[in-house]
């Protein structure tokens, strides 16, 4: 992602220097017009005064190591953005922490994924505000238009509102998920699930982009017989739900959308063997065994 980001800042005038362990982006970035850097020490050696670096790395141990790394390296009024799905309580934090050295460090809630380098990327930012205005032309030429980047506040809030966003994403790919196993379920009717979802993207209530795409995905695959239904997650659902629950805010569709993700990870749950267990013990129900599948 940082890639393509690297590239769109590229066709839109700005000079980029960039670094990633791997040969191989480094690669592909020099292609795409930016220079490259072998290490940390010389990407922050090529850049100008008042240094403005983008972090896009995983969230979590590459994230905290690499804003270590800048910590050390970089000088005051230097400004760090990390762009990638940190969990806000860190990016207050880090805020704090680079705010000691007199740096700056702005938390850059990105949305886009692969399709941000053509579309544009939904950018929430949290920081200082000279800080957020000195590197404003990066948000404009990074968002779609100039609508598509927003200071929601200070430091941490620019995660915040990503971390919501993504938990509001949850819940609308699962209820499309659900519509759509139902209406399968309806055998009699015969329904026709790409031409419905494309139906939809048309005046209907529940358009959307998330719709767009699984239109897109069922025209080319409707039966999406080689997807298994296990479905990854990346923390910010399960952050959401922790930060409703500490904040005494009801969120049941969001909670239940992040624990079907989880469901989804199991491969024979534990509690269904339970639950087969106390039924077949208490009333003499017929159990189905692993055998019989
Ligand atoms: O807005 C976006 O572009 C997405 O939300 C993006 O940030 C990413 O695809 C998610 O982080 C995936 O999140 P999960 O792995 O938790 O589904």
């Amino acid at each position: 992602m940082g890639g393509n980001m690297a590239t769109r800042l590229i066709r839109a005038g700005h000079e980029i220097v960039g670094f990633d362990l791997s040969e191989e982006n480094r690669q592909k970035a020099a292609s795409n017009g930016a220079e490259i850097a072998n290490t940390l020490d010389d990407l922050i050696a090529a850049l100008p005064e008042r240094k403005v670096v983008w972090v896009m790395v995983p969230h979590g141990k590459p994230t905290e190591s690499t804003l270590q790394s800048l910590l050390e390296k970089l000088a005051e009024h230097d400004i760090v953005i990390d762009g990638g799905n940190s969990n806000y309580q860190d990016s207050m934090r880090r805020g704090e922490i680079f705010a000691e050295k007199g740096m700056f460090f702005l938390d850059a809630g990105t949305s886009g994924g692969i399709w941000g380098l053509e579309e544009g990327y939904c950018l929430m930012i949290g920081g200082d505000t000279d800080a957020v205005v000195h590197v404003s032309p990066i948000f404009a030429a990074l968002a779609p238009n100039p609508k598509g980047w927003l200071h929601v506040g200070p430091v941490g809030s620019g995660h915040f509102v990503k971390m919501v966003h993504n938990g509001i994403e949850y819940g609308m790919m699962q209820a499309y998920a659900e519509g759509l196993e139902l209406m399968r379920a309806k055998e009699e009717f015969g329904l026709n699930l790409a031409n419905i979802t494309e139906l939809w993207r048309h005046g209907s209530v529940v358009r959307s982009w998330l719709l767009d795409l699984t239109a897109e995905y069922l025209k080319n695959d409707p039966e999406l017989k080689d997807l298994s239904d296990y479905v990854s997650d990346s923390g910010e659902g399960r952050w959401t739900v922790i930060d409703s629950i500490q904040e005494g805010v009801p969120a049941p569709v969001i909670t239940l959308s992040v624990q079907m993700r989880l469901r989804s990870q199991q491969d024979q749950s534990y509690a269904g063997k339970v639950l087969s267990a106390m039924r077949n013990a208490f009333g003499g129900h017929a159990v189905k065994k692993v055998s019989d599948e």
